[in-house]
């Protein structure tokens, strides 16, 4: 079985063009302004286009975002989908309202926070953030990753949180995910990606 990848947090050429050579799955892009890894819609287009066909589908993360918000960056880039931090019932409403494949990411502590229903097109399964973060996600935090065990997943998901490639291997195996997702783990300072870590990180979930 191949585990797919994300990497995310692209905010250079030299981080995406690593992520296509490495064989990423997808690519992250952070539409929050608090966040380190932060892009503006001009800032991100570019790289977007700059996407091989047969590359990384893009994705864009947002925070409790405002449609006017969603709609500036969907204007000017060309995202293949949307990582939402917000309500589950929130995360549906712009599923349907942008007629755009819907991620929502869920922050996970214990067993019962693990969504057993969703109108989504797939779950990002990451560690609940500490309290007093100043973000919701890329905290570089792991969680217990037995917790998926007999979980009957309600959408496709991917497993995130304080992945390297270290130790990517062993989340997967101990939480059965198909997918990974990736930021901390394959940058030197918050913000600034290793071309050299991004291919350990897709080698090692790849198995190799
Ligand atoms: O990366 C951020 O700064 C960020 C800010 C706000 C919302 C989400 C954010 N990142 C999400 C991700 O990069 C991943 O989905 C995931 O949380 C993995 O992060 P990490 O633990 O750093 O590998």
């Amino acid at each position: 079985m191949t585990v797919r990848v994300k990497i995310c947090g692209i905010r250079d050429g030299a981080g995406l063009d690593a992520a296509c050579a490495a064989g990423a799955d997808w690519v992250g892009f952070v539409f929050f302004s608090r966040s380190p890894r932060h892009v503006t819609a001009p800032q991100a287009a570019p790289l977007v286009r700059r996407l091989p066909h047969d590359g990384p589908r893009a994705i864009g993360l947002f925070v409790r975002p405002t449609d006017d918000e969603i709609r500036h960056v969907l204007d000017t880039v060309a995202l293949d989908g949307l990582q939402i931090y917000d309500t589950a019932t929130r995360a549906a409403a712009i599923r349907v309202q942008f007629g755009v494949p819907v991620w929502l990411a869920a922050g996970i502590a214990v067993r019962a926070d693990l969504p057993q229903s969703c109108a989504v097109d797939g779950l990002v399964i990451e560690s609940r953030p500490p309290a007093g973060a100043q973000r919701p996600g890329g905290n570089a935090r792991t969680f217990d990753w037995s917790l998926t065990e007999g979980w009957q997943a309600p959408a496709p998901w991917m497993l995130a949180g304080g992945l390297r490639p270290g130790n990517v291997r062993e989340a997967v195996r101990l939480s059965g995910a198909r997918a990974v997702d990736v930021s901390s783990g394959v940058e030197t300072a918050p913000g600034v990606k290793s071309p050299a870590l991004i291919h350990e990180f897709v080698r090692a979930a790849h198995g190799l």
